[in-house]
């Protein structure tokens, strides 16, 4: 870590407050079928997540999911929903507001979400009006995916294109194989092994899936979860010696074929072959959402069962830990490093500026 100044010849950085919006995925207002389906219908319209020709797409998605679908997530949201709502609404919540600690007055943080409340163009707004005329934009994806990456910036673009006066923008990167990132999933996910009340045999690292066409276009989704993996398992492997790492992907939806092995037909295929101990983490989720907490921790858990399974655990993701928070603030910095007046006081001043070790 070394400290960062401006360059000698930077312009005084003048007029309004820096900002850091957070931007996450979505999820209902309501673990109800029809606030359900007001979300599913946003997301599910995105082109960017299905990418199937809208004269095709259209009568399926009306006709036949937003009639099921809704009722069947709605139970699982139930399931899941916290006295603060959702759970990735409020983890996200909470991540904006230690990051504003860390950060400091000089920074301006706030969070937003791709699909539903509270909406990105929204919450930009809100910014801009606050006076911040630079904001950095952190889709906090670690690996890009069309389907998440590529839509918050989409959505960025038509939100900007409806302002008169738009801020300065920054975007942080996928950051899959940053040191930071690693260092805290190790961290994190050590200190939760450590913690466990048996001795797994197994650690399966469920990543979201998505279609195998999207790959095979050339979306770098797979590769980026694949070197996390590796990453991930070059650090927890000699730390754990007794501990077989393997990679899934989870939350199948619809027909076509998804990328593999799913994590269901892994648990299954674990306990068939006669794993009694099974751990799973989900490093590509920055917090917690149904897809961990019920379709991991609940029907995963039943799956692992019914094929044999005896003991089972789902690590909780980064969420607004420390470990999390401090990778954050890591990303953030480094970002704003030219937009962050030599003048602000205290740690704001000093970006530190990361030097990657393993790209
Ligand atoms: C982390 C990366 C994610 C990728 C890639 C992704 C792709 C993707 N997802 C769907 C369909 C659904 N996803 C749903 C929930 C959901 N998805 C992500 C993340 C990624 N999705 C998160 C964080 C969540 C949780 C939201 C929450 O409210 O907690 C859902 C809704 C739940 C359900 O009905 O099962 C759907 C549907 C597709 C088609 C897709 C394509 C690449
Ligand atoms: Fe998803
Ligand atoms: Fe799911």
């Amino acid at each position: 870590m070394t400290p960062a100044t401006l360059p000698a010849d930077h312009p005084p950085v003048s007029g309004g407050r820096v900002g850091v919006l957070l931007v996450n995925l979505g999820t209902p207002d309501a673990p109800t079928p029809a606030a359900v389906r007001r979300y599913l219908a946003e997301f599910l319209s995105d082109r960017r997540v299905v990418e199937i020709p809208a004269v095709v797409w259209r009568p399926i998605l009306h006709g036949v999911i937003l009639r099921t679908r809704p009722k069947k997530s709605a139970h699982a949201y139930r399931q899941v929903w916290t006295s603060e709502g959702s759970p990735l609404a409020a983890i996200t919540a909470a991540q904006a507001g230690a990051l504003q600690a860390l950060l400091g007055d000089a920074v301006r943080v706030d969070w937003a979400m791709r699909y539903g409340n509270p909406a990105l163009p929204d919450r930009l707004a809100a910014m801009k009006q606050a006076g911040c005329e630079r904001i950095l934009v952190a889709p906090l994806y670690p690996q890009y995916c069309g389907a998440t990456t590529a839509s918050v910036m989409d959505r960025l673009g038509q939100a900007l294109a409806a302002m008169r006066w738009q801020p300065a923008i920054r975007t942080l990167p996928p950051y899959h194989d940053y040191p930071a990132y690693i260092d805290a999933l190790a961290t994190d996910l050590g200190a939760q092994l450590d913690a466990l009340a048996f001795v797994p045999q197994v650690l399966v690292l469920s990543f979201h899936g998505m279609p195998q066409r999207t790959l095979d276009l050339g979306d770098p989704y797979h590769c980026h979860c694949r070197k996390t993996a590796r990453l991930l398992g070059e650090r927890l492997g000699p730390r754990y010696p007794g501990l077989r790492i393997e990679t899934a992907f989870q939350s199948r939806f619809g027909r076509a074929k998804w990328l593999e092995p799913a994590t269901e037909t892994v648990l299954a295929a674990e306990a068939g072959a006669g794993v009694r101990g099974l751990v799973v983490a989900a490093p590509g989720f920055s917090a917690d959402c149904v897809e961990t907490l019920e379709e991991l921790a609940i029907r995963g858990r039943e799956v692992f069962a019914a094929a044999g399974g005896q003991n089972y655990a789902v690590l909780s993701c980064l969420n607004a830990g420390e470990p999390g928070m401090a990778m954050l603030e890591t990303l953030v910095r480094r970002e704003l490093a030219g937009w962050v007046d030599q003048g602000l006081k205290s740690q704001s001043l000093a970006v530190r500026v990361e030097r990657s070790r393993d790209t």
